[in-house]
């Protein structure tokens, strides 16, 4: 059967990359986005405003809600030391499978833990299955409906500290107001907002909400 997007964007990186090459595989899923087909990667733009975050925050544990193809697990994994614990969730198993082998060609797979589930299921697992005590950074970027849903589910499993950094894709486009609403007035986090362009777009705005949390 034909290949589905993402797979066509695997086979792009893999003629056009450099095995092992973190910033390689990058490029090429931008160039990719660019100037043959759009696809919800991170990108470029927005991305080196997370790597900034990641640098900044120096995270020891973390997670990612949404692996999708892996272009930002690629993206955080290449800033972290070896000692670090980066957990990714992708509910998809298509999208799952394309990362795996996008993430291998990076390099990268002893650095990322590949978790294929929902991830209501995984959070409240993530102490007891995963041996995390609390996390440094969380970067959410799944599915805007249930931002809400999950950042509630990482309070109440008791695994964000005084300062846990909290980063949300899409606040504009496609948008998440339920969550930035929250994030703003609970009154549990510090919460600012990074406005930046939309994945692939010179014209389209969207941004980044970065949240820590207060303890
Ligand atoms: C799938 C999609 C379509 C969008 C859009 O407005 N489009 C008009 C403009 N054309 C060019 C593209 C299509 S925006 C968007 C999207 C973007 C992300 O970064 C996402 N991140 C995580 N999870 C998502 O579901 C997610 C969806
Ligand atoms: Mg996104």
């Amino acid at each position: 059967s034909a290949m589905s997007k993402e797979q066509r964007v695997l086979q792009y990186v893999q003629q056009n990359a450099s095995r092992g090459d973190p910033d390689s595989v990058l490029a090429a899923v931008d160039k990719f986005g660019w100037e043959t087909e759009w696809a919800m990667n991170l990108g470029d733009v927005k991305g080196a405003i997370l790597d900034r975050f990641v640098k900044e925050t120096a995270p020891q544990t973390m997670l990612e809600l949404g692996t999708y193809m892996g272009y930002s697990a690629i993206r955080i994994a290449r800033l972290l030391p070896e000692t670090a614990k980066f957990m990714t969730v992708e509910f998809d198993q298509e999208n799952a499978a394309v990362a795996r082998e996008m993430i291998e060609f990076a390099g990268l797979q002893n650095r990322i833990i590949q978790i294929t589930s929902d991830t209501a299921d995984v959070i409240p697992q993530l102490k007891t299955k995963y041996d995390v005590e609390t996390l440094d950074m969380v970067f959410i970027d799944h599915w805007k409906d249930v931002y809400v849903r999950d950042i509630k589910l990482l309070e109440t499993n008791k695994l964000l500290r005084k300062g846990t950094v909290v980063v949300a894709d899409n606040i504009i486009k496609p948008g998440a107001p339920e969550y930035a609403e929250y994030v703003r007035t609970c009154g549990k986090y510090d919460s600012t907002f990074h406005e930046s362009r939309f994945e692939y777009s010179n014209d389209d705005i969207d941004g980044l909400e970065k949240s820590v949390f207060r303890g």
